[in-house]
């Protein structure tokens, strides 16, 4: 048996920077339990590595969803990090932190607590950005975010020709300009990838109070009435019960949280007496309320070499070897190199539209792995970013070690085909214009406009895909059918919190790593009050709020 004041279920991005914002308090024990090891870290650190670590069951959880009949039976992989770091450990290293209207639309929604004044604090603590500054940027903080040490000549193509179609420049996009078009940047320390477990727990490993484990797959957690008091857990093959004195905080994720919820009685309770699982809490919007970006990847043919003809085995060896001495060239940058947030049509209320260009291209090669081959491509990402469908999550059975089901359902609601389809004129314009259109040869499937709308919404069903930022799951809200109250304290329970991307009320402009990274640095300040004396929140009280 271990014991610990407050115990953390997770060390992805927002388990990493709660815990070790928790920890900082010397008379707070704090442990944290990931089920993924610790090994083999080294992998991870080389950004362009992540062609080996994604779908790959060392580092990541590799879900398959279901078939989803609004993009015709479509299913896919759905990679979720699982290893030191969670997905900041595979991902694709974009650091960009949504619009400070995200924040607004979420306190409006009754997230009191959570605006843009409430979050902007919490994003310049976490990191060390290349130019801070007084009012938006950070200087001291763990997380590292540098600007690209490596650029491809169509990166910057691409910017001209999205300010050629109208696109405002942003000097920032995690500056005062949110919308607009500009260079990305990433979570990487000198050429490194930059995990929320390098860059939050591992400086921290060394405090008395602070306890790690990795290889430990939390399998339900116990309750004493409605309090949380502990869990039940797996190590190795040896069961391994925890004691948590003062709670529990699930930094799972946007699928294992619901998940573990639900394998410990929190959730829809018909359903989970129909897997022999005893109620604890009736609570039917766990697992709901799923919410994915959609979008494309287009695969564009260009006429001057792209950086896929840098993956020959000697031009490769020539990266690596530049990388191991002096940090830097195209193994060290993140995926995208630039990005915008823009409006689909000049009507729309705020920026509804993602790109992200990747000076690359890949195919699916032999026995379904992906490859880069020798031809010059590049791929536009084009996605929406406030989707009014929902998917959900659906527990199987019992075990904890078998899958939860997912359902995707992308293209559910109208609203966002539209999005998506103005999003696929917005490709074929940029295709058109300004020195990136110059430099294109195709639009690999894409259908010409001439074709129609017809074609246009055939091709959106069947190319749409998921973009690796699912959210929701356990929708924070003051209404009582949330999961957790704005404090992130699941509603109806006491020590029990949530605190990863389930929490989302709403989508945001933006990849979602640096605010699952907010929402743990956040959250730590919400619990550490709530564990100040004279700071009990009794069941009834949430109750009644509600
Ligand atoms: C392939 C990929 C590419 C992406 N690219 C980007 C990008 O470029 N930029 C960006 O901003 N966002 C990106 N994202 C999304 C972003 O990384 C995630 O939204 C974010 O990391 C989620 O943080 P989290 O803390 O909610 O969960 P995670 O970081 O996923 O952490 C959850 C942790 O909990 C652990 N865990 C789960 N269940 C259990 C259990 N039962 N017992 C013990 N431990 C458990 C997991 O192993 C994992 O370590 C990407 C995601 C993926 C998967």
């Amino acid at each position: 048996m271990v014991e610990a004041d407050i115990v953390v279920v997770g060390a992805g991005s927002a388990g990493c920077a709660l815990a070790a914002h928790l920890s900082a308090d010397p008379g707070l024990r704090v442990l944290v339990l990931e089920a993924g090891r610790r090994n083999r870290l080294g992998i991870t650190r080389l950004p362009a590595a992540l062609l080996r670590t994604i779908g790959n069951p060392r580092y990541d959880w590799a879900y398959q969803s279901e078939p989803d009949p609004t993009r015709g039976g479509q299913a896919e992989l759905w990679p979720r990090g699982k290893t030191l770091g969670g997905s900041s450990a595979i991902n694709g290293m974009i650091y960009v932190r949504g619009a400070a209207a995200d924040y607004d639309a979420w306190e409006a929604m009754g997230c009191t607590g959570w605006g843009w004044r409430d979050v902007l604090p919490a994003f310049r603590r976490l990191e060390t950005a290349d130019a801070p500054d007084a009012t938006h940027r950070g200087g001291a903080g763990p997380q590292r975010v540098s600007a690209l040490r490596w650029r491809h000549r169509l990166a910057a193509d691409f910017i001209e020709s999205g300010v050629a179609c109208g696109i405002p420049r942003s000097a920032d996009l995690n500056g005062p300009q949110h919308e607009g078009i500009g260079w990305n940047q990433g979570s990487i320390r000198e050429g490194r990838r930059h995990s929320a477990y390098d860059a939050f727990l591992a400086p921290v490993l060394g405090r008395p109070n602070l306890t790690v484990l990795d290889d430990v797959l939390v399998e339900r957690l116990r309750f004493d009435g409605r309090r949380g008091t502990g869990l039940a857990a797996r190590r190795g093959g040896a069961a391994l019960e925890v004691v948590a004195r003062r709670g529990v905080v699930l930094t799972a994720g946007a699928i294992n949280t619901p998940q573990l919820l639900m394998l410990s009685g929190i959730g829809e309770a018909a359903a989970l007496r129909r897997l022999g699982i005893a109620p604890v809490l009736d609570c039917p919007e766990v697992g709901r309320n799923l919410m994915e970006h959609p979008g494309l990847y287009v695969q564009a043919e260009m006429a001057a070499p792209t950086a896929n003809r840098e993956t020959t085995p000697l031009r490769a060896a020539y990266h690596l070897a530049r990388w191991l001495v002096r940090h830097d060239g195209p193994v060290s940058v993140p995926t995208a190199q630039a990005l915008a947030f823009f409006r689909s049509t000049p009507e729309a209320a705020e920026p509804d539209l993602q790109f992200h260009i990747f000076p690359y291209g890949s195919t699916i090669g032999r026995g379904g792995k992906r490859v880069i081959p020798r031809r010059n491509l590049a791929t536009i990402l084009m996605n929406a970013n406030f989707p009014r469908s929902r998917g959900w999550l659906e527990l199987r059975s019992a075990d904890p070690v078998a899958p939860i089901a997912i359902h995707p359902r992308l293209l559910e609601h109208e609203d966002d085909v539209a999005v998506l389809l103005h999003g696929l004129d917005w490709v074929r314009r940029m295709a058109g214009t300004g020195p990136f259109g110059a430099g294109l040869h195709s639009l690999i499937g894409v259908p010409a406009a001439a074709a129609g709308r017809g074609a246009d919404l055939a091709y959106l069903r069947e190319a749409t895909r998921p973009f690796y930022h699912p959210a929701g799951t356990c929708r924070m809200g003051a209404d009582a059918a949330a999961v957790v109250a704005p404090d992130l304290a699941v509603q109806g329970m006491e020590g029990l919190w949530v605190a990863d991307v389930s929490v989302f009320p709403r989508h945001i402009a933006g990849n979602t790593n640096a605010t699952a990274l907010m929402i743990g640095e956040r959250g730590a300040e919400l619990i550490a009050a709530a564990l100040r004396p004279g700071a009990a929140r009794p069941v009834e009280t949430v109750l009644e709020a509600t």
